[in-house]
């Protein structure tokens, strides 16, 4: 039998999460050195529409683990419908995103099983004969750390979404198709998801938001801080910052950005006086547009940026929210109570209307 990486994909809302892209695409080109295969696991219901888009990310082989009861995410019904689809492809390596689903399971079939599980990876490496080497952040970032497990068969390692990033995918490329359909018993599933709620920008976890709204030390403290989380507030965005404005106490220390502190991909990074250290531009490699609003026009933030804005963010700040809310209150007037949009859709276009 061929050797086999496995990668547990997940998707939400009918798409396959880029954390289960990224894992695939780590997988490719770990197995492409062990000269392995990589087969995709998908769980869930009505998945086959998915099953191309793992393909052509690089998976050889995709296997679908389909039952109508794993239509809403259950830890105990993944466990019970993932364990034997594993035990049957007897990989060399297990990768999956380090999600909080993943979280609710993967530790337990670890367990049962005695396998290393290691979460927070950055990247897996090969070394030697083939051992895999995983690579992750310790001391808050400050060092690296370089795991071998000599004597392990298999190790389970989950990737830190937003790390690898997603390449393009290859359209041409194909997999094996294979459907399975385990005999599960519902009734025995301990925890059910009832329903998904939205997500609030305010409280979700950074390496989740679509959009960002960082603050830097130019700021100048807390009161410019609170324009810039107005501004994340009015168009939906979740605050971000830099480690110095977290270490002065401006932005909690779980809000920073950076080599040290969360590694984000939203689809949208403004950023307000931060000056682009190499350690801050590190987390955020995997985001789609970048704006920087600098008044120093030599800032590498500017460079980064799609869009760069030199000027005194304190001048800028106050004049962006009036247009916003100016926009926004003709929005609402120009709509009737039953098509209103919500706050976050208006924003969202007058955000394209922006030059
Ligand atoms: C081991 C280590 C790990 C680190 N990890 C991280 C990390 O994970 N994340 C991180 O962010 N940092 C990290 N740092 C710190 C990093 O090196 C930088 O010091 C930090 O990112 C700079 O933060 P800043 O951009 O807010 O401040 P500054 O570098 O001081 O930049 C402030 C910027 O604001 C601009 N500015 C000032 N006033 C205004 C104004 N009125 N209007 C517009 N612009 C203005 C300035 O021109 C400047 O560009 C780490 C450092 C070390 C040593």
């Amino acid at each position: 039998m061929d050797k086999c990486v496995v990668v547990i994909t997940e998707c939400e809302q009918g798409e396959l999460t880029l954390a289960s892209l990224e894992c695939v695409e780590e997988g490719r080109e770990i197995a492409d050195r062990l000269d392995a295969k990589v087969q995709a696991i998908l769980c869930g219901s009505a998945l086959e529409p998915l099953a191309g888009t793992l393909a052509a990310h690089g998976a050889d082989q995709v296997t679908l683990v389909e039952h109508e009861a794993l239509a809403q995410f259950s830890a105990d019904g993944w466990l019970q419908a993932l364990a034997p689809v594993l035990l049957q492809a007897d990989p060399v390596l297990l990768l999956a995103p380090d999600s909080g689903p993943i979280r609710a399971w993967l530790p337990r079939l670890a367990v049962r099983w005695r396998l290393p599980l290691v979460g927070c990876c950055m990247r897996i490496g090969i070394v030697g004969d083939g051992y895999p080497e995983v690579i992750r952040h310790t001391h808050g970032g400050a060092c690296q750390e370089r795991l071998i497990w000599p004597y392990a068969t298999l190790i389970c390692a989950m990737l830190t979404p937003g790390v690898r990033g997603v390449d393009a995918p290859r359209p041409g490329r194909t997999a094996k198709i294979s459907v399975v359909h385990p005999a599960l018993d519902p009734a025995s599933f301990r925890d059910r998801t009832l329903r998904t709620l939205p997500a609030d920008p305010r409280t979700v976890a950074l390496n989740e938001a679509e959009r960002i709204v960082s603050g830097g030390f130019g700021t100048g403290g807390p009161d410019g801080m609170a324009l810039v989380k107005q501004l994340a507030d009015h168009i939906g965005a979740a605050l971000g910052g830099t480690r110095v404005a977290a270490d002065r106490g401006w932005l909690a220390a779980e809000r920073f950005i950076g080599s040290t502190g969360q590694i984000v991909a939203p689809k949208l990074y403004m950023a307000f006086g931060v000056s682009g250290a190499g350690q801050h531009l590190s987390g955020i490699t995997g985001s789609e547009t970048v704006i920087a609003i600098n008044n120093d026009r030599t800032a590498p933030m500017l460079k980064r940026a799609d869009l760069g804005i030199v000027g005194d963010l304190h001048q800028i700040l106050p004049i962006l929210l009036d247009k916003l809310q100016a926009l926004t209150a003709v929005n609402v007037e120009n709509h009737s109570e039953s098509t209103a949009p919500t706050d976050a859709s208006v924003a969202h276009r007058t955000l394209e209307m922006m030059p």
